[in-house]
């Protein structure tokens, strides 16, 4: 018999591999935090002595869930402004609070609630864009959790940094002192198109070639960023990028909302990572990403929750789900965005992504077991025909039980085991109480 750490049998198992096959009454062996094998639950108990063995009957396994944009740390915004639309947002509410608010401590404890969050709802890796990334870059490593965190750019002062040369330098410090690993890489994240100029773009294209980055941005969100681009630069955002050779497979473009069908064909053809954020869309009023046209050109596709504040959950459960029938209805086609297709988005389409496809995104042997236990056994989700249709377009978060990262179960029953609850919430208080502070009494 082979000796492994952990076996973990379930009703199905979901291996999300291209051509994987759907197993029925499964096992998945785990060693040294890597998936050894995936079988019958009649073979792995002959092939495999396991240190511990876990039975999960009524749930399925799927690869852990990959949230391609999000601003971790704006938990601790959720709530605070609702029901505007997203330049008002940002420059009515947010970036006020954010100057005033945002430092080192606000990001650990925005992060860990998030963390805290996308663990209860099956996220296992997450690409995050915001301040003080060497603070979230703390939590992650506390937490377990994996992580993309980018290196920011914005072309005006924030906590962060004042200057563009003081962001560059932040950002090389980082880059030499905090070097990346399986659990953390590091993206340049210029925050937009109209916040950052053609300078630091080049200086990001620069990097980008120098280090072997990928580059994370907001891009195409709104009509009004389409049209202030053409007053001020004569091109749309997509051909002003394109010029700073920045349009490539490479590139991660959070939202892609407004796109002609000719954009629609270069994002596809130079491989453009669409990081597709259905539900802040939705909140912000911004429209809708054409989702369905661009999985018709084989283009590259991963969701994103956006930050809490937006959203206003970090639930990629719910996002998926969003995700399926929005495309349907904006496709106005049924079979617009099918359930393994929106799955395949949240897992190995992130995965692609964030550039962690060598280790994660979907359960084959070698790849760290990054695993998520969904109870199908309840009845909002019985009968099962099939877990897939139940995951996407029945369950809810709350039905994710069990959450293992490189084998280390971060998820019991629903229990957090590296993050304690009680601590955490006393922490949020007097954020909470700071923040809810009018912006009148800011100024
Ligand atoms: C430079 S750190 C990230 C920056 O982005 C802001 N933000 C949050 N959500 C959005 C969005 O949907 N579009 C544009 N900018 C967004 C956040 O408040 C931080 O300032
Ligand atoms: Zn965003």
């Amino acid at each position: 018999m082979e000796p492994v750490d952990i076996l973990i049998q379930a009703g199905w198992i979901i291996p999300v591999v291209p051509a994987g096959e759907l197993l029925v009454d499964g096992a998945v062996a785990v060693a040294d935090g890597r998936i050894v094998a995936l079988c019958s639950r009649e073979e792995a108990e002959r092939r495999f002595q396991a240190a511990e063995t876990v039975s999960l009957p009524d749930h399925a396994l799927i690869p852990g869930l990959v949230n391609a944009h999000t601003h971790a740390a704006m938990t601790l915004l959720r709530g605070i402004t609702d029901d505007v639309p997203l330049m008002e947002w940002l420059n009515d509410h947010i970036w006020p609070r954010e100057v005033r608010w945002v430092d080192a401590d606000f990001v650990r404890t925005g992060t860990r609630l998030a963390v805290a969050e996308m663990l209860r709802s099956g996220t296992t890796c997450f690409a995050d864009m915001y301040f003080f990334p060497d603070a979230a870059w703390e939590v992650v490593r506390e937490t377990g959790i994996r992580a993309a965190l980018g290196l920011i750019f914005v072309d005006f002062p924030t906590p962060w940094a004042r200057c563009p040369e003081e962001y560059l330098e932040k950002n090389r410090a980082l880059l030499q002192n905090c070097p990346a690993d399986d659990q953390i890489q590091w993206l340049l994240a210029p925050h937009a198109p109209y916040s950052v100029g053609d300078a630091t773009f080049e200086r990001i294209a620069e990097l980008a070639d120098h280090a072997n980055l990928r580059v994370h941005l907001h891009l195409h969100e709104t009509a009004q960023e389409i049209h202030e681009s053409l007053d001020r630069y004569g091109e749309r955002p997509l051909a002003r990028l394109d010029r700073l050779e920045l349009v490539n497979e490479c590139l991660l473009a959070a939202h892609m909302v407004h796109l002609t069908e000719e954009e629609i064909e270069t994002v596809a053809e130079r491989g453009v990572h669409v990081l597709h954020c259905p539900e802040s869309n939705l909140k912000l009023a911004s429209g809708f990403c054409p989702v369905a046209r661009l999985a018709d050109r084989d283009a590259a596709l991963a969701l994103g929750t956006d930050g809490a504040a937006s959203n206003n959950d970090l639930d990629l459960i719910g996002e998926m789900r969003t995700a399926a029938l929005l495309a349907k209805g904006v496709a106005g086609d049924p079979e617009a965005l099918p359930a393994a297709r929106v799955l395949e988005m949240a897992t190995l389409g992130g995965a692609e992504a964030l550039h962690f496809d060598h280790c994660i995104g979907s359960l084959e042997p070698g790849k760290y077991a990054d695993i998520v236990a969904v109870d199908l056994g309840r009845p909002e989700t019985q009968p099962c025909y099939d877990p897939i249709s139940q995951i996407v377009y029945a369950a809810t978060r709350e039905q994710v039980t069990d959450v293992w990262v490189g084998g280390q179960q971060l998820l019991t029953q629903r229990r957090l085991t590296r993050l304690d609850w009680t601590a955490l919430k006393a922490e949020i208080r007097p954020w909470e109480i700071r923040l809810a502070e009018p912006l009148e009494q800011l100024e």
